[in-house]
């Protein structure tokens, strides 16, 4: 079963995006957000820049590790068959791939490339991420449907700040191609004058969000076609690629039916 959506996100400039990269239709029964997204405090285009750091930033359930990277061969690999496939008509910018877990053929509905990457991506992160964690990420029967979102960005492009919806769980994303920086803040802060975190992903790198990273806190990429990063004592100017971004995410019961909003 290969049950996939796809979200045409009209012209491919910077403000595109309108049905949920942007604008962001967060009612929407395919809508990847949690419905009560409290306002954004992050800047959009043209804000200040604030330096990202190479390192995580101190928020409980974040786990990134800048040196652990996907082998170059299986991400350009990954990345061309996901351009070949999915990316290849104008104003496609978000697809959504649905795996069920079944008795005969387990993780069917997930191309065969990314289940490869899961099993790269669980080998990886085994030695960096608690026991009970990569249990859960990659358990060795899964009980639960998986979904796969798939996010293209051009540079100037990004994604409203939001927390994800509620109803997935054991998050787990991949930087393909390109950098960003991701920004983060807490959703009771929003409000205030409390500035985000800022974490720089470079490209072939891992970011797991379980616990109150993924609850708690609110994540976004600013559209800008470079981001500033803090490397010890100096900054850098880094222009951002083409990236793709894959997250995979676990469904709650009764949640892998596409369209149907509890
Ligand atoms: O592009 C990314 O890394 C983030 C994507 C994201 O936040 C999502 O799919 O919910
Ligand atoms: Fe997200």
């Amino acid at each position: 079963m290969l049950e996939q959506v796809e979200f045409h996100g009209g012209e491919l400039d910077s403000a595109m995006y309108p049905p949920l990269r942007d604008s962001g239709d967060k009612h929407s029964p395919n809508s990847l957000f949690h419905e009560d997204l409290p306002a954004s405090p992050i800047p959009s285009e043209g804000g200040d820049m604030e330096p990202a750091g190479l390192c995580a930033p101190p928020i409980p359930g974040l786990f990134f590790v800048p040196s652990l990277l996907l082998p170059l061969e299986l991400a350009d690999k990954i990345t061309e068959f996901c351009l070949k496939h999915y990316f290849n008509r104008p104003g496609v910018n978000q697809i959504m791939l649905f795996g069920a877990a079944s008795d005969s053929t387990p993780w069917s509905g997930l191309p065969p490339i990314l289940l490869e990457l899961l099993a790269s991506m669980s080998v990886l992160l085994q030695p960096s991420l608690p026991p009970e964690i990569h249990a859960l990420l990659f358990p060795r029967t899964p009980a639960h449907a998986r979904q796969a979102i798939l996010n293209l960005y051009h540079p100037g492009e990004g994604i409203i700040p939001h927390v994800d919806l509620l109803k997935r769980f054991g998050i787990v994303g991949l930087s393909l191609g390109s950098s960003c920086v991701m920004q983060f803040a807490r959703v009771d802060e929003v409000d205030s004058t409390v500035c985000p975190k800022h974490i720089f992903l470079p490209e072939r790198t891992m970011i797991v969000l379980p616990g109150d990273a993924r609850y708690a806190w609110i994540h976004g990429i600013e559209k800008r076609t470079t981001d500033l990063v803090a490397d010890a004592d100096t900054f850098r100017i880094v222009e951002r690629g083409v990236r793709l971004s894959i997250t995979f995410r676990w469904l709650l019961p009764s949640e892998d039916v596409v369209g149907l909003e509890a």
